[in-house]
């Protein structure tokens, strides 16, 4: 065969992969390859074309924007065509500087002309949307779909607390306000879901399919939950999914002030009520977005939302027009992206794992591969029914993901690169650290060790977790001493600690006699503590930091707590049910009991307290109102008094209100008070409240 028809061959080949992709990715919102794979065969039929012109056709996914309308959904013809970005090659921060020589090139400057001014914005993750304004008010929401044509949203969108249902008019007009939004205004942005709400969208997936719902799925990543979320039918599922919005741009403009900027049209935007990234800054010259190209890189993982890259963009709109488009591109604007977040890799093995309370976790271990910006050889598959459900076996090819500072995990599995006689993975029903049983309890996703302290896996959590800072703040004690420790027999309960001589310590490998002494004093210091630090410290299952100081709060004394009912824990704010069991069962088995006294008799002590029920406090019930300036008391100093006191400090007065505390320049708060007869106080008498 001559190369020209070898390329017409491939490019037939890759025209319909990649329609098949497209149609997996933004009909049924379950793409079956990482973006990077996709993007591979884009670029290599777009170099076909480019070689071989003859062999473009208009229908190639090269010519155009990929969505299409999915069936159920009204169409909306877009006034304006929704169109893609053009991708910067180079995914250096030195790719900035080629994209400013381009647009310098295509707008004819000279090196002595002055630098471009750009913006440079974050490029977001999600889905484009169109909002249409009038007169300020929003009358519909639609997808991009095919560019030309998109899917009529509006019914979801209203969901989105982001996005404004009505706009704000801002100042006059040329007094340094932009007055109220114009006739018609379509704001064109992007709809994502934050990583947070996306861990927790799946983790409740996760638990449903757990307790057997059928139909459920977890998500592969946050765009396509977004995507989900808004390209569905029934607005009550929608208005579950946690959606966010950024606008980056707008389509028609009908009224309003005149711009030259894409910069001022944001902060109008902006003023208007649309959210706009604070991220969005001016760039003068490459080398401008080459520093911000660094800084949002080195941003990326602490982002609260998936990014994919940077987007810069031409700021004068003049300049812009005159740059105009190609078939699905501006060519004033660039993406310049980040290295994937999700990439291919190989399963070389499953491991399970047993966490700090027990929990054993199927990880699978990979051939190693480069994704987010970091080399990742493990990843997680979650429990046995995500790991079932995805069938990942050893020898498959998997997506991978990886974002932010969350576990790597393999998000699903490419079907047709199986080997042939792959094993189904299967959960041991021992732990395979101690050989305890390990069970699932009904309607957990988890199987668990049930060796406790005796499973040196749990072993080693548990006094890491008792050590760490924000429990018992064991100074020096760390991961690899303990490792050693445990694996030398050294500890086995956790009392051991404060039992350690220098005689046993220095017998340890690598341990010198001086760290050694440094370790058994932080001991020694370490048993001065607080009641919330230890129970914290004990690592019982559902009980953070903060549930263990609302324990210590509530019940002032750890024998209390220790036989503290179920019906009694429940009375502590935000304790709910699960967690009661939870402390019940654990201060109900022997063990921990024995532990916990040899503890005390080792010398761990913390000052106990009287119990304050909120219903015992001085002014449990009561409701009260702060106005005005008081004489020596901050607002916040007379609220934290208040509530100490168990009062409830209200933002206005009504005839619930008991108390009105008011202090100088009062106003209407006062007024309402003298008249429905409520009770006002001054600082003094606020003091004699307080004291009872
Ligand atoms: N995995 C798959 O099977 C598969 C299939 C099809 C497409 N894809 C992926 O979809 C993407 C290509 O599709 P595309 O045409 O939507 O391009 P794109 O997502 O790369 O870029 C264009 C889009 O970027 C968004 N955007 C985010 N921030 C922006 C900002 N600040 N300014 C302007 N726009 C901003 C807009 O929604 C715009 O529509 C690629 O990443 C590709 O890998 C993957
Ligand atoms: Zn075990």
């Amino acid at each position: 065969m001559s190369a020209p028809a070898r390329a017409a061959e491939r490019a037939d080949a890759l025209r319909e992969l990649l329609h098949h992709h497209n149609y997996r990715y933004y009909v049924l919102d379950a793409p079956e390859i990482p973006d990077a794979e996709y993007d591979k065969l884009f670029r290599e039929l777009q170099a076909l074309e480019t070689q071989y012109p003859e062999l473009h056709t208009p229908d190639s996914p090269t010519q155009r924007v990929g969505g299409q309308v999915l069936e159920g959904f009204a169409k909306v013809r877009h006034k304006v065509p929704m169109l893609s970005i053009r991708t910067e090659t180079d995914i250096e921060a030195s790719g900035a500087r080629s994209f400013d020589a381009r647009v310098r090139r295509e707008l004819g400057l000279q090196e002595s002309d002055p630098p471009v001014e750009y913006v440079a914005e974050l490029k977001f993750d999600g889905l484009a949307l169109n909002l249409r304004y009038e007169h300020g008010v929003l009358v519909q929401a639609a997808t991009r779909g095919d560019g030309e044509v998109g899917e009529d949203v509006t019914q979801n969108i209203r969901t989105i607390g982001q996005i404004p249902l009505k706009l704000h008019s801002v100042g006059h007009k040329g007094k340094g306000g932009v007055g109220a939004p114009p006739a018609v205004l379509e704001v064109r942005g992007e709809v994502y879901m934050r990583r947070d709400d996306f861990e927790r969208l799946n983790e409740l997936q996760r638990e449903k399919i757990a307790k057997g719902a059928k139909n459920e799925k977890t998500f592969v990543n946050p765009r396509n939950a977004a995507a989900g979320a808004v390209r569905q039918l029934d607005p009550a599922i929608a208005r579950q999914r946690p959606l966010s919005f950024y606008a980056y741009g707008w389509g028609e403009i009908e009224g309003g002030p005149e711009f030259s900027t894409h910069y001022e049209v944001l902060q109008a935007l902006k003023a208007w009520g649309v959210p706009v990234s604070e991220r969005v800054v001016l760039a003068r010259g490459a080398e401008d977005l080459v520093a911000y190209h660094q800084a949002v890189g080195r941003d990326r993982d602490s982002l609260p939302f998936d990014i994919d890259g940077v987007v810069y963009k031409v700021n004068s709109l003049a300049l812009q027009k005159q740059m105009g488009f190609v078939t699905r591109e501006p060519r004033w604007a660039v993406a310049h992206k980040f290295p994937a977040q999700e990439q291919l890799t190989t399963v070389e093995a499953i491991a399970v794992y047993v966490g700090r309370t027990g929990k054993l976790t199927p990880v699978a271990h990979l051939q190693p591969v480069f994704v987010g910006g970091v080399t990742v050889t493990n990843a997680t598959l979650h429990n046995e029914d995500e790991a079932r459900r995805k069938d990942v076996r050893v020898g498959d090819t998997v997506i991978v993901r990886r974002a932010g500072d969350v576990i790597p995990e393999v998000v699903a599995v490419v079907a047709d690169k199986r080997q042939p006689g792959a094993q189904p993975f299967t959960m041991p029903h021992t732990c395979p650290v101690c050989g305890s049983a390990a069970v699932r309890e009904e309607g957990e996703a988890d199987y668990r060790c049930t060796g406790g302290l005796f499973c040196s896996a749990q072993r080693k959590h548990a006094i890491l977790h008792f050590a760490q800072r924000r429990a018992m703040d064991i100074e020096g004690l760390g991961e690899k001493l303990v490792d050693q420790m445990v694996d030398a027999n050294v500890i086995r309960v956790l009392p051991d600690l404060y039992r350690l001589g220098l005689q046993g310590l220095v017998a340890l490998e690598r341990m010198g006699e001086k760290s050694a002494l440094n370790l058994l004093a932080a001991l020694e210091k370490s048993k001065a503590t607080t009641l919330p630090r230890f129970l914290y410290g004990l690592g019982i299952r559902h009980v953070g930091e903060a549930t263990a100081r609302d324990l210590a709060r509530h019940f002032g004394q750890l024998d209390a707590i220790m036989d503290a009912g179920v019906e009694q824990l429940l009375e502590v704010p935000d304790v709910g049910p699960i967690v009661a069991e939870s402390i019940h069962a654990f201060f109900q088995q022997p063990h921990n009991r024995e532990v916990i006294e040899q503890l005390r008799a080792c010398g761990v002590h913390w000052e106990e307290g009287a119990p304050t029920r909120p219903a015992q406090l001085p002014l449990a019930g009561k409701t009260v109102v702060l106005t005005g300036t008081l004489p020596t008391l901050s607002r916040d100093e007379a609220k934290e008094l208040l509530e100490a006191a168990g009062a409830k400090v209200a933002g206005s007065v009504s005839k619930k209100t008991d108390y009105v505390v008011a202090g100088a320049e009062a106003g209407s708060k006062l007024d309402k008070a003298r008249e429905l007869g409520v009770a006002v106080l001054d600082e003094d008498g606020l003091r004699q409240l307080l004291a009872g």
